[in-house]
């Protein structure tokens, strides 16, 4: 950065700093070597070396940032257009991208240089349209990365518009990938302008680019003037250092998307498919009707070979309001693709059948909580972010704080970063941004998962106040057959096999003395594991003392 900085106030300083007539035709001075006072010697028409490297310097650089930065512009509108336009858009954008990447740069842009001979326009936007193509790709793999992330997931349950998400979570994550590429091709812009300059078909001899200076050298070189060729050179190696050194803090800002999080929240229809709806917000349910209901549900998602593969199948559930639903079942079972199904989460290309109908909104606690936050913002401005876009802004501050104590979160954790807490505060944190739009369901994905006993107890137990205390509809599902008996907080159990319902009834009944043989041997085994949190074990601890443990711990 400093060398750049030297190189630029030297570029535009010196020739307004150096003596009037350095610059001018002198025919008393052609060819003098360096010395004193011409540090640099002189050119055969008499002007100053140093005087014209730094004008050349000008040219160059401001060529190069030019196409560089039109490059940027080209390849991030490409790039964004092809990730966002659907499948056809993409492939031929993408043909498009190839086809130009194919395209020898020198070659055509000799050809675009031949035919605006001597024109800067026309250099650097030859430049910036054979350079686009690689800007291309990488906008659009970062933007559907960033787009397939837990976080934007998250913020479009939550009622993000599509403006919100790319303004929110691609822009920023594109801008680093944007500013770096710039970075990247300044110096290749440079030895492309050098280049054609040198060849006699870049800028004319009178714009002093780098290139035009090293190609009058030639002459110069036959008398034994080495000094006309060695500066100009040695400038076009100063500046593509100078600009290479800047790749790095480049690429340390490009890495990583930024962006918010929204907390969760769907729709409200009464009539049929689930579907996104920003402006939905909760309206109390009757307490006898479903909070959500899923009817005939059935999913199939591409398999390996490209065919559908059924993976739930003809589901038929409902949850009702103040009601803790647990959904378990083997590892495959389909119960993550049955949360996605009900925030309106599954993967494109997914086939559905049946009705998702929610009657108010849902939020969504995420399988993997740091997957529900962007890394590189402070929960607690995530938390305000979901509060705004549920409307809930008088006090954003205070909101913040009253989400973190609903779910035993001491609010002051929450001005970390989502790395800096624990799985157990993480996942208090996902809780408070699923309840920040006021959901009438809550949908959480294994949200005992990576927990130890303690924690694990209570976070089934702060749903179980959730639906106790706000009416909430609770859909918990889980593996962790163990956990989920030893914390007596489900009134039904469903138990999902190979995508089918193979067992619903009451959470004493199923998880005390089940009649079907299937949910008997998921519970055995899971009784009989030796791993932490073993029914076994949890089982007699007291999870009242673990709740308060829990929280002051959190503190
Ligand atoms: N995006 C996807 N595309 C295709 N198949 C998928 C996709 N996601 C999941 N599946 C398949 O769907 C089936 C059910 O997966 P799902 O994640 O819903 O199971 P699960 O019961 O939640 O399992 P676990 O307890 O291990 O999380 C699995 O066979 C899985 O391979």
């Amino acid at each position: 950065m400093v060398l750049l900085a030297l190189v630029v106030a030297y570029a535009v300083s010196w020739p307004l700093l150096a003596p009037a007539g350095w610059a001018a035709t002198d025919y008393l001075r052609t060819g003098l070597a360096p010395s004193w006072p011409h540090l640099m010697g002189t050119d055969t028409l008499g002007h100053d070396t140093s005087v014209r490297v730094a004008q050349a310097l000008q040219v160059s650089l401001a060529v190069a940032a030019g196409s560089a930065v039109a490059a940027t512009a080209i390849g991030v509108a490409v790039g964004a257009a092809a990730s966002a336009g659907g499948a056809r858009v993409d492939a031929l954008l993408m043909r498009l991208t190839d086809a130009v990447a194919a395209v020898p740069h020198l070659l055509a842009t000799v050809v675009v240089v031949a035919l605006f001979r001597g024109s800067i326009t026309a250099l650097v936007l030859a430049l910036a349209l054979t350079h686009w193509p690689p800007v291309a790709r990488i906008v659009r793999a970062e933007t559907q990365k960033v787009m397939a992330s837990g976080y934007v997931a998250a913020s479009r349950v939550a009622g993000a518009s599509p403006s919100r998400l790319v303004r929110h979570h691609v822009l920023p994550a594109v801008a680093g990938q944007a500013g770096l590429a710039v970075v990247v091709m300044l110096p290749h812009a440079v030895w492309h302008e050098s280049t054609l300059s040198f060849l006699g078909i870049g800028l004319p001899p009178e714009e002093a680019s780098l290139g035009t200076l090293i190609a009058l050298s030639r002459a110069d070189l036959l008398l034994g003037r080495w000094w006309a060729l060695a500066f100009p050179a040695a400038a076009l190696i100063v500046v593509t250092v100078a600009v290479a050194l800047l790749a790095p803090a480049g690429r340390r800002r490009g890495r990583g998307g930024r962006g918010g999080r929204g907390g969760s929240a769907l729709q409200i229809h009464d009539d049929g498919e689930a579907g996104p709806s920003p402006e939905a917000m909760p309206s109390p349910p009757l307490p006898s009707t479903p909070a959500l209901d899923i009817v005939g549900l059935t999913v199939s998602l591409p398999g390996p070979d490209g065919d559908p593969a059924r993976i739930l199948d003809d589901l038929t559930l409902r949850v009702l309001p103040g009601r803790v639903l647990a959904v378990v079942g083997e590892s495959g079972a389909g119960k993550s693709t049955l949360a996605d199904a009900c925030c309106g989460l599954l993967p494109p290309g997914a086939q559905v059948r049946g009705r998702v109908v929610l009657r108010g909104t849902v939020g969504h606690v995420p399988q993997s909580a740091a997957a529900a936050f962007t890394p590189t913002r402070h929960v607690s401005r995530q938390l305000a972010e979901a509060l705004a876009a549920a409307g809930r802004v008088p006090d954003a501050r205070r909101s913040v704080s009253d989400s973190c104590l609903e779910v035993g979160l001491d609010p002051a954790l929450a001005d970390r970063y989502p790395h800096q807490l624990s799985g157990g505060q993480l996942r208090r944190a996902a809780i408070a941004a699923a309840l920040a739009t006021g959901p009438a369901v809550l949908v959480a994905d294994e949200p005992t998962a990576g927990l130890d006993a303690g924690p694990a107890l209570a976070t089934l137990r702060l749903l179980r106040r959730l639906a106790d205390e706000r009416g909430l509809g609770v859909m918990v599902i889980t593996h962790d057959l163990a956990t989920l008996a030893s914390a007596d907080t489900a009134d039904e159990v469903a138990v999902l096999r190979l995508g089918r319902l193979c067992d619903l009834g009451p959470a004493s009944r199923l998880l005390g003395d089940p009649d079907s043989p299937y949910t008997r041997e998921l519970l055995a085994a899971a009784l009989h594991t030796e791993s932490p949190g073993a029914f076994g074990y949890t089982a007699v601890l007291d999870t009242a003392v673990l709740d308060a443990a829990v929280v002051s711990s959190s503190s």
